[in-house]
């Protein structure tokens, strides 16, 4: 045979080869697409029944997540009106099935369930930056760690760290001195945040400390704008895809930084412990110190940020925390870890960037909202001023615990602030069994993301009249006392309740009440005029935008 015949021969049982395998494959995905619809039946079922927009085959509603973060946020909310009469809507992403619920009822039984505590699949884009930590981790590993550290979060630890948030809150009055005309005060609030977090939950001094805080706090914005994408863009979802794109080398590049800063800060403690140094027993500072005010251990409901008659596990007694565990979240994790057992190197690193990201995100974007609505609502930053000038008078001391206590009213717009832009706008959770819901008596289907719509809950007409008005006194004891519990959850409730919410709350009312007893805030925006965005924070797209006038002749702090 000549070689041409023998190439021949070759090129055409190849061909054939190839064409069999063709034809063979087709049926095959035919049949396996056959298996999947019909193993997947009972879950189309159940969803034919709950209410949606209407998706395209295969794509869903996939094509609603086009556009900018804030476009997206936009027509999200539109197309949801039409059924907010049932507060269920669902959505199809490609093969994921969504449904989203606002209805305090509906929100209970998820957020209480000690069963549905599993977090919904879209969290793993996090795990790169956050491991296995307590935000997305499950199981036993995240009952034994959430055992660990939310007593680093008790009310007398957080005591001790009062000193830390007034100098803190001090530095950060004291460089917005220099701002004259209008400025974005979230990077202001980012940066303070982070350091206020590295001194106390971290223990690192300020003296150790470098420019690294608001490199960090940037960095976290840019990983969130890539989370945010590829939660909404279909074809970023899958790794092979993503990790081809542009946005996995930032990623690669943003986590550096991230983790750069939290293996810093690790090492540095190490090496404290290493040379012998011993952590503080926090609770010590309530022992001789501290006046009886201060002494205060069980202060519940609005003052730690949730509806009275809700209760976690930051809620226990002083008498129910050991010595040991009384202290600082990054002494109590190192201390732990010196027997090996209880949490590794790698498990302590998942934690920090945890606490890291979760500690500041939220309370910056929080901080930024409030002033935004003082910057609005005149009218109600008089009232809050006028508060803070009978607990201070003229005098620039630094706040106490009891004072935090007295500000009942500004207490009450940060409520209501984080009623209309709660930080976290989001909780999504996988379940893994039917559920039926209360509201309606519909059923939900195994296997599909539970979404908890936090800004739709709280600007539910009937539980908040005008609910797009800011109005402080939404949270006055007589209107929050017939309000179903769930229909207020900034936090979240039950067993994975915001594991800071005690700490962010204590913090945020130092810092802002220095903040208003040193600037009145301006803005020439209405919040009608906001640009809401959800890049897993809610935010301003616009940048939160605010002047600051001089209140009184500042003394040099
Ligand atoms: C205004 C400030 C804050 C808000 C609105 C907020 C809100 C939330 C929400 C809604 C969750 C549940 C998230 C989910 O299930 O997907 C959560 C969880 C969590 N938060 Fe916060 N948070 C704030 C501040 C903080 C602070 C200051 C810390 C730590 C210092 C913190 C640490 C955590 C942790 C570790 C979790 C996960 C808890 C678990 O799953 O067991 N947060 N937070």
């Amino acid at each position: 045979m000549s070689i041409a015949a023998a190439e021949s021969v070759v090129q055409s049982s190849t061909w054939a080869a190839t064409s069999l395998f063709y034809v063979l494959l087709v049926p095959a995905l035919i049949l396996w697409y056959a298996y999947w619809r019909m193993s997947r039946r009972h879950m189309y079922e159940l969803a034919e029944k709950l209410q949606g927009p209407p998706g395209l085959p295969l794509l869903g509603n996939a094509l609603e997540f086009t556009g900018g973060s804030h476009d997206i946020f936009r027509n999200v909310i539109e197309k949801s009106v039409p059924f907010d009469k049932e507060s269920v809507v669902k959505l199809w992403i490609g093969p994921r099935l969504l449904v989203f619920l606002y209805d305090p009822r509906d929100v209970e039984l998820i957020l209480s369930s000690h069963t549905h505590i599993d977090k919904a699949e879209e969290y793993r884009f996090f795990q790169p930056w956050l491991g296995n930590g307590l935000l997305i981790s499950t199981g036993q590993k995240w009952r034994s760690h959430r055992k660990l550290i939310a007593p680093t979060f008790h009310l007398n630890v957080l005591k001790s760290f009062i000193d830390l948030f007034n100098a803190n809150s001090r530095a950060v009055v004291n460089k917005l001195k220099k701002e004259a005309g209008e400025f974005d005060c979230h990077d202001y609030m980012s940066e303070c945040t982070v350091e206020i977090l590295l001194e106390t939950a971290m223990g690192v001094s300020k003296s150790t400390q470098d420019q690294s805080g608001f490199e960090y706090a940037m960095a976290v914005m840019k990983m969130c704008d890539i989370l945010h994408l590829r939660h909404t863009k279909i074809w970023l979802r899958p790794d092979l895809l993503f990790k081809l794109t542009d946005y996995a080398k930032k990623q690669t590049k943003l986590l550096d930084i991230i983790h750069g800063l939290t293996k810093k800060v690790i090492r540095r403690k190490k090496e404290e412990f290493n040379s012998g140094k011993r952590p503080t027993i926090l609770a010590d500072y309530n022992a001789g110190t501290a006046d009886e005010a201060t002494k205060t251990t069980s202060v519940e409901g609005l003052s730690f940020g949730q509806s009275a008659g809700l209760k976690d596990d930051l809620d226990v007694d002083d008498a129910d925390v050991g010595q040991k565990k009384r202290l600082a979240f990054l002494d109590l994790l190192l201390e732990s870890s010196q027997s090996g057992v209880v949490i590794s190197d790698e498990e302590i690193k998942e934690q920090v960037d945890t606490i890291m990201f979760e500690g500041h995100d939220t309370t910056a974007a929080g901080s930024s909202f409030f002033l935004s609505m003082m910057g609005v609502h005149q009218d109600i930053q008089d009232k809050v001023i006028d508060e803070l000038d009978k607990i201070f008078g003229d005098s620039d001391r630094p706040a106490t615990f009891q004072d935090t206590l007295e500000m009942k009213y500004l207490e009450r717009c940060l409520m209501e602030t984080l009623r209309m832009f709660p930080p976290v706008p989001i909780i999504a959770r996988q379940i893994k069994q039917d559920i039926t819901l209360p509201s309606n008596g519909k059923q939900v289907p195994a296997g599909t993301t539970v979404v908890v719509a936090t800004y739709k809950l709280h600007r539910r007409e009937d539980v908040y009249p005008n609910p797009t008005k800011f109005d402080p006194d939404n949270f006055l004891p007589e209107r929050s006392a017939n309000r179903h519990y769930y229909a207020f959850v900034p936090f979240s409730a039950g067993p994975r309740s915001c594991v800071g919410r005690k700490y962010a709350m204590l913090k945020l009312k130092i810092i802002l009440s220095t903040i208003l007893r040193n600037f009145r805030v301006h803005s020439d925006l209405k919040e009608e005029d906001f640009k809401l965005q959800a890049d897993i924070i809610l935010k301003r797209a616009e940048g939160f935008k605010v002047r600051l006038s001089p209140r009184k002749p500042t003394k040099a702090c």
